[in-house]
């Protein structure tokens, strides 16, 4: 029987890649505005991509350590439903963005070992959803968009009081077991569903949500 999973594609750049997610099922579409990733848009392009979402799906803007005047730019222009935190955003700094922006925040934190977890725990307390990604490598020139995945036993047994996504090198050949070993309710995927960097495939797409949902 299908399960309620939702699906979060994320970074998307073209209006035929919005449409595909939208077609496919995604709960939420991600648009990412940090200039060094692949999947950057401009803020005159997430606004004419934003306007195609139709109601029920969540559009979701990713930034990463963002100042106030980004923020503001993008909050100006995009209609959005929840902001992803993708840097070293502190706990305090979260809850800034929150009240400034009136929007729900969604703080991502990067597992490579049990060690990580505790951050978890810590951002559990002040968020309104995590995102459970895995821990960039060293020196990486982005924080997340990687296609690396890490051990999800590390999640076997732990909860959080809040919504949680797992992300991290999702694709359509490994989410169901991904989402069998850590009981994710939703999940994220950037890298796993492109055909080149920025690019999304709408036929990796339809194909993630399937093998999520099945
Ligand atoms: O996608 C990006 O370019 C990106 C840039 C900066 C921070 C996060 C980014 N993406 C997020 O990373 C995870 C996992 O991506 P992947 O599926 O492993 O490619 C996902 O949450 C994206 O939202």
């Amino acid at each position: 029987m299908p399960k309620d999973i939702r699906v979060k594609i994320c970074g998307l750049t073209r209006a035929q890649d919005m449409e595909a997610a939208v077609s496919a099922g995604a709960s939420f579409v991600g648009l990412v505005f940090f200039p060094k990733s692949p999947r950057h848009v401009e803020i005159a392009t997430a606004r004419k991509l934003a306007l195609t979402v139709p109601p029920g799906v969540a559009k979701v803007a990713l930034t990463v350590n963002a100042e106030d005047a980004l923020l503001d730019a993008i909050l100006g222009e995009v209609p959005l439903d929840i902001l992803q935190l993708h840097g070293s955003e502190s706990p305090e700094r979260m809850a800034a963005v929150r009240s400034r922006s009136g929007l729900p925040v969604m703080k991502a934190v990067g597992v490579a070992e049990a060690a990580d977890l505790a951050a978890l725990d810590t951002y559990g307390r002040v968020a309104d959803m995590l995102l459970v990604d895995a821990k960039p490598p060293k020196g990486a020139a982005l924080p997340g968009g990687n296609g690396l995945a890490f051990d999800w036993r590390l999640l076997t047994g732990r909860r959080w009081p809040v919504p949680w996504m797992l992300a991290g090198g999702l694709e359509a050949g490994n989410v169901a077991e991904a989402i069998r070993l850590t009981g994710a309710p939703m999940v994220d995927v950037s890298s796993g569903v492109e055909s080149a960097p920025g690019l999304k495939d709408a036929a990796r797409i339809a194909a993630f949500v399937q093998a999520a949902q099945s």
